[in-house]
């Protein structure tokens, strides 16, 4: 029976702030360097911080560590370990600093010299870290653009798992209690009616990834942009919710980003399939994205 990996517990004296790292999606993260021998060669990392003031509970907090610090997968976010701040007052996440920070902010900075075929290595990494997410029966509920984190021109990771939750092991779907803060452009149709999220929910939203990698992030291509622009035009007085579901009843779609190669936006609609079970698995959508890589 092999030990279970002590937990890493960092301590605060030797946890030095740097700078932030934005206020966006993750809640507040940090860029520290942990520096025991106090001679600025200790290694950066990412912290997060409980937020008190935020809704996140300390279970949800307890939750993500405890989801996060359970995977081990080249194309997931590495957990590093815990920092107790002073009197245990708060608890810290820390994670693996990855230096190009969102695929976003990369995109803006280096949109001009990616081409198809790094775009579709990107894709085929993200399917394979939700593969294995899928393998550990994790559903992560929020895939989108601005949670994938690149390690390097040739590596990106999924992150940030604070909405991930455990699909029970007689259940297909995991079904939320209370919406929160919905990315409904990036939600299935059963997420956006039901509040059902399984796997094939996360594959509904790898295609909105694969059209936010393929509109190369451009703000103007945003799924919520297009979306409400379709929506503005579409007059009902229902919630943005239900006239979004009218409109994906009725098989609108995002449009194929410009330049997006056939085969790619192919891919795409498979993934936007309204039944989840006409959608392809993630293993089966490694194949399509490789497929679509030319030599
Ligand atoms: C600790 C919060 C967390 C919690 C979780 O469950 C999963 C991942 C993360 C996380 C979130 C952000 C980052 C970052 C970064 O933001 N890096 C960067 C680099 C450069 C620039 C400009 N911006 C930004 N690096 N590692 C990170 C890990």
């Amino acid at each position: 029976m092999s030990q279970k990996p002590q937990q890493d517990v960092f301590e605060e004296r030797y946890l030095r702030f740097i700078s932030g790292l934005g206020k966006g999606n993750f809640g507040s993260v940090e860029l520290c360097r942990y520096d025991p021998w106090g001679d600025d060669t200790g290694e950066l990392v990412a912290v997060k911080e409980l937020q008190s003031n935020k809704q996140a509970t300390t279970a949800d907090f307890q939750r993500e560590i405890q989801t996060i610090s359970s995977l081990h997968c080249d194309y997931i976010v590495k957990y590093k370990g815990i920092c107790y701040s002073a009197g245990r007052l708060s608890t810290k996440l820390v994670m693996e600093y990855l230096p190009h920070g969102s695929l976003i902010g990369y995109m803006e900075k280096h949109r001009s010299g990616v081409c198809t075929n790094r775009l579709l290595l990107f894709a085929s990494q993200i399917c394979k870290g939700m593969e294995y997410l899928q393998s550990m029966r994790y559903v992560h509920r929020d895939l989108a653009a601005r949670n994938i984190l690149v390690a390097s021109n040739t590596l990106v990771k999924i992150a940030d798992f604070g909405l991930s939750k455990i699909i029970p092991v007689d259940k297909e779907y995991y079904r939320v209690t209370q919406p929160g803060e919905s990315p409904i452009f990036w939600y299935a149709p059963e997420s956006i009616s039901e509040l059902k999220f399984s796997h094939k929910s996360d594959v509904w939203s790898f295609g909105v990834v694969l059209h936010e990698l393929f509109s190369l992030c451009d703000i103007s291509q945003n799924p919520k942009r297009l979306c409400i622009q379709k929506i503005g035009s579409y007059v009902q007085s229902a919630s943005m919710a239900i006239q979004l579901l009218n409109l994906l009843k009725e098989n609108w779609r995002l449009p194929a980003p410009s330049q997006c190669p056939p085969k790619v936006h192919s891919v795409m609609m498979q993934c936007w399939e309204f039944n989840g079970e006409n959608r392809p698995s993630f293993s089966s959508l490694k194949d399509l994205i490789e497929n679509c890589i030319t030599d």
